[in-house]
This record gives C-alpha cells, structure tokens and sequence, in this order.
C-alpha cells in the first residue's frame, strides 16, 4: 500500500513560514521510507499530517490510492509510535495491545488471539501481565509497535521511535525492526535525524529542509550522489573545502580535485570530501592532487580510527582510517601526513549552508 503526498503545505501561523512547504513524494508499498533532516525541518509535521494529527492548508494524502486528506485518524488506516512511549500506564502490556482492537469492539476470542500473536512478534510472551512501569525502555517501545501493528494498519508511522533510547538499545531495535519489516512487510515511514538509521533500515530516503524536500531517492542515490550541497554536508560526515577553478581543476584547502565541467576558470568552487576519501601516506605519491597535512587529533572508534588533518590552507578534514592501515601508517598526533583525494563532489558557485 504506498502513500503519496501532493504539494503539501502546513503553516501554524497566518502568513507565516510553513513548516511543511509544497512537499511531495511517494512511499514505496511493502517498503520503509525515512523522512530524514536536522531539527525543524517539518519532518514530524509531515507524518502528523499523514496520521491526520494535523490538518494541512494545501495538498493531497493518498493512501492506497485514497484520498485521506480530510478523514478523522481512525478511518486512515494507519499505526503510529511516538519517541514516548505513550502506553496507558494504568493498563498491562496486553491490555495496551488490545486497546484498538476493543475500540474497533472485536469479539474477546478474536482480541486474545490477536494480542497473544502480536506479543509473539515482539517476543514478549512472558510479560503480558506487567505495566509499563515494569518494562525497560526498549522492551516499553516494543510494546507501543505492537500496539500499532494490532490493528493491521496499512501504514505504519513512526516518529523517532529510537529517539529517548541509549545507543546500544537504540542499535538493537534497529536490528529488530529491520527483521520486523520483514515479517509484516507494512509500508512504513519513519521519521529519523540520525543518517546512520536512514541510510541502514530504509529503502527509500526523503531529505528534508526547511519544510521542503531537498532529495529523495534510495540510500545509494542519496549518498553517492548528493543532489544539493546541503544533502552531501547532512549525509555521510562530510568534510567541505572551499576553493577556486584553477586550468581546469578544483583547488580546494590544499588539495587539488576534478572540477566539473561546467566550471569556469577562477569561479568559486566547495568541494566535499567524505572521511574515507581521502588516503594518508608517509611518502607523496598519486596523482598531484596530494598536500602535507598535521595530524592534529587520532580518535580511535571501533574498526577504524578518525584522523583530524589540518591542511596548510588552516582548512580541518576528517579521514577515516581502517585499523590496519592505521597500524601500518603509524602516524602520531603532530605527525606531518600527505593527503590524497581519492573523490569529492565539487558544487560551483558559494554556497551557504
Ligand atoms: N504545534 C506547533 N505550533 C507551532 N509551530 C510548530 C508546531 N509544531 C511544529 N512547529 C514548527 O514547525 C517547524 C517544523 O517542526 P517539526 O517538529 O515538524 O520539525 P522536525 O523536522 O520534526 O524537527 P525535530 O527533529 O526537532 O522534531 C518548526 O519550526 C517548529 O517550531
């Protein structure tokens, strides 16, 4: 079942900036789109007007190919998870379940068969009988999903479900709703400013900024191919150089780099340059494009570890460094390495971001 939202426009305020500008996209049926962008991009508005918790002032919500615009939320067919858990405190966890589908006055056979399923997709077989104040976040979260999901929706909403979580339970649950997703193969949309998540769980992307989108497509598309300077900046801990056109070539912070073609000569170029672009070396060599840099910070994280480079230009890069052959280089802080770009994506023109 896909969602399509047409020209979607929603101000809180007359006259004022809308949080969600003319946007547009379409959610894949069977598959998790993510609605990604820094805070106050319009991302939580947009799914609260899908769920019929807003009402916008123009545009179109076509769910299965209905039009759902003006229909009140229990007559869309959708099931959400807020960041707070929102469960009734006072009822147990399969009273919690069973809430939509008493409110839908199912038959009390029907209700127990569907919440004992519903607890069994969740893996919480034991715990039907506690509250909520009994249950750990992760476990309270799991719980609201299966709570949504009760009802058979035909989309389900989350909005930054992981969010009030720690990372090793937010990393887990992402796991899990990944193997969810396969089970119930539910047309989802989640609302995330974590790229990690997006580009990981979904299979389609929505960037969003400033209520508008800025790109959607498949977590390849998006990464590999930035369409804007903002999306390269927002996904993918991007390094941004700035610089000039130069006999056909980027000089940026140092470093030289492919220009586009349209790029004129002497016209003001941004180059970004993602962390595991760039190749340190003891030795200069590759193409000329290689500059000295100070190692000015090593912070190992897991597998890897994260060099921060100043380059003579004053410029800071970030180059991800796999363990090994951080071992192999064997640079220390204040060290001198020289910089080899292996890709960037070269904007013209100066962009403020
Ligand atoms: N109920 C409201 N009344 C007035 N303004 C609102 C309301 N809800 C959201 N806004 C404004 O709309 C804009 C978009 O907010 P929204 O919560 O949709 O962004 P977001 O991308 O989800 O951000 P975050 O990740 O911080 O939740 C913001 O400028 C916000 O202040």
């Amino acid at each position: 079942m896909s969602v399509i939202v047409e020209k979607l426009t929603k101000r809180f305020s007359a006259g004022g900036t809308p949080a969600v500008s003319d946007v547009s996209f379409q959610a894949p049926p069977g598959a998790i789109t993510t609605l990604l962008g820094p805070s106050g991009a319009g991302k939580s508005t947009l799914l609260r007007a899908i769920a019929g918790l807003e009402t916008p002032d123009e545009g179109r919500i076509l769910i299965d190919g209905v039009d759902c615009t003006d229909l009140p939320v229990q007559k869309r067919g959708v099931g959400v998870v807020f960041q707070s858990y929102a469960l009734f405190r006072h009822m147990t966890v399969r009273e919690n379940i069973a809430f939509g589908l008493n409110v839908r006055r199912m038959s009390r056979v029907d209700v127990n068969a569907r919440v004992d399923e519903m607890l069994k997709l969740i893996q919480l077989e034991e715990l039907g009988r506690r509250t909520p104040s009994q249950l750990s976040g992760g476990q309270r979260q799991r719980v609201a999903f299966a709570r949504a999901l009760a009802i058979r929706p035909k989309v389900l909403l989350l909005d930054e479900p992981f969010g009030a979580l720690d990372t090793r339970v937010r990393e887990e649950l992402r796991e899990w709703l990944q193997e969810l997703h396969e089970l119930t193969g539910v047309t989802t949309i989640l609302v995330t400013h974590d790229q990690e998540e997006a580009l990981e769980i979904s299979q389609h992307v929505v960037i969003m900024s400033e209520g508008r989108v800025a790109q959607a497509g498949s977590p390849e598309d998006i990464y590999n191919s930035p369409a804007t300077p903002f999306v390269a900046s927002f996904v993918g801990g991007t390094s941004i150089l700035k610089g000039h056109v130069r006999e056909g070539r980027a000089e940026v912070g140092s470093l030289v780099v492919a220009a586009p073609h349209s790029a004129r000569e002497g016209e003001a170029v941004q180059a970004f340059v993602r962390p595991h672009d760039i190749k340190l070396a003891r030795s200069l060599h590759g193409h000329g494009g290689a500059s000295t840099g100070r190692v000015e910070r090593l912070k190992p994280v897991g597998g890897y570890v994260k060099v921060l480079l100043k380059l003579p230009s004053g410029d800071s890069v970030t180059v991800e460094v796999p363990r090994k052959e951080f071992d192999e280089l064997g640079v220390v802080e204040g060290d001198s390495v020289h910089a080899d770009v292996r890709a960037a994506r070269v904007f013209v023109g100066d962009f403020s971001i």
